[in-house]
């Protein structure tokens, strides 16, 4: 006999937990399914260990750079990883213990094992068997390695987070978030840190005052990029380090690699082939706007989903607008995938939203968009030796000067950028941002005061 719910969520992520919890509100018979542990890619291996590692780096910057400036005599006796490696773990499981409860208060049942579609409304999991009216698939996704010899040796992302020593000499591969933010907070800790990519740059595809701040910071401060450096091989040594070949011909050895070269979508094993869901060439499901898959009565949310973001809140909010619409009477609730803002924990940190300078001037004309930059020394630095810059730029379109582009790397960026995001989603004008009153003396202020 299987046992019938209004809603499965197959995957205990960031979008399969706020989709269950949001339909046990609205009063749905729920039951969420998880392979591994509560929380899934972001509270596990992915945004909230990074930040914590990053505040950690930014523990160690003060210490390093700045503190001496600033008057501070201090000595450091030693860094110590696994500490901070602990109390991150620790500081997980509480997270963990806050979803059970919030479980328990939405009147969500919780299944730990790993689930496999037996047909359009059915689940197995260990033999057991689940149906439901309605199905969201929220399973995200891995870390891709790549098909070349020796790749075995290296790790990534998830392996980073379960390093319990701190790696004397890293190689870290890729051009992506995940490649910048793990090799910055490598090289603050104190690893002697080479950030690798394929072409000119990591994040290439950012708008360019970010993306050339991001290579002067790294020329003057670390981690050692390494442009133009295609991997060919890696072969283990004696001594346990590992030799990295690249097409170029050079090479270099280190003691762990680290792989950050993009993620794959979870759905190759969950039985969607006995559904009637249909995945585009490279796995990622294919739904409406409405978060449909082809197939009645199933949903998917987050990173497997084909045209997505991938972002926890972008998830997040997919998943709560889908239960609203399936069980909160809002039939026309969808998720608008436009205009996201997003921050890359960088050091110095990104902020970025909307369109670059190149795709403003590609979608509207370049007689017809207007920009505005600025650069600065941040005041947190500006009394120490060690200076950093910060640079900030408004894209703006038409004659009234809509802003469609906001992009800022510099010391609190990753904390200005959100409520810019309110003004930009409500379509402000340069004219509005000039109109409200600037709080000085901080970084924020410069983007309402750009001449
Ligand atoms: C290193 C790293 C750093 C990141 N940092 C940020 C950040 O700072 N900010 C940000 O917004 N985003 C960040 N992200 C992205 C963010 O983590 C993802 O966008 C988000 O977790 C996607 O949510 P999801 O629900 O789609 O999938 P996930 O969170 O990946 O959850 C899917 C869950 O489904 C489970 N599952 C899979 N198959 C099955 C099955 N058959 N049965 C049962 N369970 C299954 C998995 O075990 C997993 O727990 C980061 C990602 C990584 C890897
Ligand atoms: N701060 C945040 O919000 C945050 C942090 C981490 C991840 N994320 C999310 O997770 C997603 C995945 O991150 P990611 O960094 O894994 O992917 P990504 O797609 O951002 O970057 C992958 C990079 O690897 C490079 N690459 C691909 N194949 C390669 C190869 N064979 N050799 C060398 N380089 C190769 C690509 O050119 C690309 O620059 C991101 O797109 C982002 O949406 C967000």
């Amino acid at each position: 006999m299987a046992q019938h719910f209004d809603y499965i969520a197959l995957g205990a992520g960031s979008g399969g937990i706020a989709s269950a919890n949001r339909a046990g509100m609205r009063g749905a018979k729920v039951l969420i399914i998880e392979a591994k542990q509560v929380g899934g890619t972001c509270v596990n291996v992915g945004c909230v260990p990074k930040k914590v590692m990053w505040y950690g780096a930014h523990v160690a910057e003060a210490l390093n750079l700045y503190a001496k400036d600033y008057g501070f005599d201090v000595t450091i006796n030693k860094f110590d990883w696994s500490t901070l490696v602990d109390n991150r773990e620790a500081y997980i499981s509480r997270i963990h213990d806050a979803y059970g409860r919030g479980f328990a208060s939405n009147k969500v049942t919780f299944l730990n094992g790993y689930g496999r579609f037996i047909n359009n409304n059915t689940i197995e999991v260990d033999g057991e068997h689940y149906t439901a009216d309605h199905i969201v698939v929220a399973t995200g996704g891995a870390p891709t390695i790549p098909d070349i010899p020796g790749a075995e040796y290296g790790i990534d992302s998830d392996g980073f987070f379960a390093l319990r020593e701190q790696p004397k000499r890293v190689a870290v591969i890729g051009a992506g978030y995940i490649a910048v933010e793990v090799a910055g907070v490598l090289h603050a800790l104190g690893s002697e840190t080479h950030l690798l990519v394929r072409k000119h740059a990591p994040l290439r595809n950012f708008d360019p005052i970010l993306t050339d701040a991001l290579v002067e910071a790294m020329a003057t401060d670390g981690p050692t990029l390494h442009t133009h450096s295609v991997p060919k091989s890696v072969t283990k040594n004696t001594d346990d380090s590992l030799t990295l070949a690249l097409e170029n011909g050079q090479s270099l050895t280190v003691d762990c690699l680290i792989w950050a070269i993009g993620r794959s979508p979870s759905t190759g094993h969950i039985g969607l082939e006995n559904t009637d869901v249909q995945l585009d060439a490279k796995g990622y499901v294919i739904t409406d706007e409405q978060q449909n898959t082809t197939a009645k009565g199933i949903y998917c949310v987050g990173d497997i989903m084909a045209g997505g973001v991938e972002l926890t809140p972008v998830a997040i909010k997919a998943g709560r607008l889908l239960s609203e619409r399936l069980f909160g009477n809002m039939p026309d609730a969808k998720m608008d995938y436009s205009l996201i803002p997003t921050v890359v924990f960088s050091h110095p940190p990104i902020g970025t939203m909307g369109l670059t300078e190149p795709e403003a001037a590609e979608k509207y004309g370049q007689d017809k968009i207007k920009v505005y930059a600025s650069t600065f020394t941040s005041m947190y630095s500006a009394v120490t030796a060690h200076r950093q810059a910060c640079k900030m730029k408004l894209v703006c379109a038409g004659d009234n000067e809509v802003v469609v582009g906001i992009h800022g790397i510099g010391f609190g960026m990753d904390e200005i950028l959100q409520g810019f995001g309110v003004a930009m989603k409500m379509g402000a004008t340069k004219a509005d941002f000039d109109a409200v009153v600037a709080i000085h003396p901080t970084g924020a202020e410069e983007f309402v005061t750009l001449k």
